[in-house]
């Protein structure tokens, strides 16, 4: 069975109402959204330096860490990745250049 996106997220989901003590993702929902949003960046820049050193390994793990804590901060702002993905599908009605353009100048 393919582990998904979806299964991560039903399990971040999960361990908020979990009383675990030995949960990473707990900890991270205690902590609140601004510590949770500042864990992404950091994972975020550390994607950044491996993309931009061609170190596929470590991109790739970055690359994970960077979608588990944006799945945390999605469920901890109430957004679904339902939502996220559907934005994404209204999107694949126009080009990126298109879309960009929609949000109007300065964007
Ligand atoms: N996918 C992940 C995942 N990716 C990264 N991480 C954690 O994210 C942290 C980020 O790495 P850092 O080196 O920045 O961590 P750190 O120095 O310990 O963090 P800080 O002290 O700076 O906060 C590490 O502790 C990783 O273990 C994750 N923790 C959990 N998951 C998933 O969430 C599930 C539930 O985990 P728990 O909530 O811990 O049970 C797990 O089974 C996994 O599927």
């Amino acid at each position: 069975m393919t582990f998904t996106l979806d299964d991560l997220a039903a399990l971040i989901k999960s361990r908020r109402d979990d009383s675990a003590s030995n949960s990473y993702t707990k900890q991270l929902f205690e902590a609140g959204p601004p510590r949770i949003a500042k864990k992404f960046g950091e994972e975020a820049v550390e994607a950044v330096i491996a993309a931009m050193e061609g170190d596929k390994k470590a991109l790739t793990s970055e690359a994970a860490d960077v979608l588990y804590h944006l799945l945390v901060l999605l469920e901890a702002r109430g957004v679904s990745l339902d939502e996220v993905v559907a934005e994404l599908g209204r999107r694949t009605a126009q080009s990126g250049l298109a879309e960009k353009a929609s949000r109007g100048a300065g964007k």
